[in-house]
């Protein structure tokens, strides 16, 4: 599914732009995390791709037709993993597919298989509550990938978590891109994070949020966690580091 902004800008209150004159494409496939300084607009960049909120002005479209709403084409995580702590690990998975009227037997054998995906099949019965972060992060995730999205969104999904947890859950979120050959748009304080995982990096700039760089991560497609320490990476992960900084004074001179 091909994503494009044409012209997106978003204003909360009037005459004062969050975001202005993004253009985009993301092709089918690609993994494409964004980086900026607190207050850029990544969530709200990511808001409007869910159909959470509407741009001000231009378009969001996902294949040509503009997104007007969210849809079951478009998978969500957010940085807490919001589960319904009622409903065992497998019923929060497939939550989506009751919703969409799919059979019990199709849902749990579907479950079943996102289930092991994330590391999670021992525990499909137990209740939310007695997982740990990392663990309730990856039952989101499942939930997330039920439906099939052809674009998943994440939103800081690993912000909350240590950084052991984050690293197994970086390196889970590139397999599960590349098992489920989804769309991934994932927004992140964390500039490593960032050039680890995606294919791309953008970089926001502030007041008003505009692409300030759309830099293509040309590090292998397989990727281990030593790959952090190759010179490739630390000096792509030095120039967006260095970008965000600047963009991050450049803000703080003008407040
Ligand atoms: N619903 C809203 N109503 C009013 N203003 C909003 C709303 N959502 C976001 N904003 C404002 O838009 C700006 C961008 O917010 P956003 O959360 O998108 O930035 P961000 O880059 O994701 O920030 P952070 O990195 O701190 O999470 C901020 O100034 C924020 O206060």
């Amino acid at each position: 599914m091909t994503l494009r902004l044409e012209g997106v800008g978003k204003e909360f209150e009037p005459g004062v732009p969050v975001l202005a004159d993004l253009d985009l494409t993301i092709a089918p496939g690609e993994f494409v995390c964004v980086v900026g300084a607190s207050g850029s607009g990544k969530s709200t960049l990511l808001s409007m791709v869910a159909g959470l909120t509407s741009p001000t002005s231009g378009r969001v479209l996902l294949d040509g037709r503009e997104v007007t709403g969210p849809g079951p084409e478009r998978g969500l995580v957010f940085q807490t993993a919001s589960l319904y702590p009622w409903r065992s690990v497998a019923r929060n998975v497939a939550f989506g597919l009751e919703s969409l009227g799919v059979p019990r037997e199709r849902r749990e054998e579907h479950v079943g298989r996102l289930l092991t995906e994330v590391g999670l099949a021992p525990f499909a019965s137990a209740l939310p509550g007695r997982l740990s972060g990392g663990q309730q992060q990856r039952v989101a995730i499942a939930r997330a990938l039920a439906c099939s999205p052809r674009v998943l969104l994440l939103d800081e999904p690993f912000g909350a978590l240590d950084v052991q947890t984050k690293e197994d859950m970086q390196l889970l979120i590139r397999q599960v891109w590349q098992d489920v050959a989804t769309t991934v748009i994932m927004v992140t304080h964390d500039v490593e994070e960032a050039v680890f995982l995606g294919q791309r990096v953008l970089v926001l700039s502030c007041d008003p949020g505009r692409i300030a760089r759309d830099l293509t991560v040309g590090l292998p497609t397989a990727r281990s966690l030593e790959d952090k320490r190759s010179p490739a990476f630390l000096a792509l992960r030095a120039e967006v580091e260095d970008l965000v900084r600047a963009e991050h004074r450049a803000h703080q001179a003008r407040v």
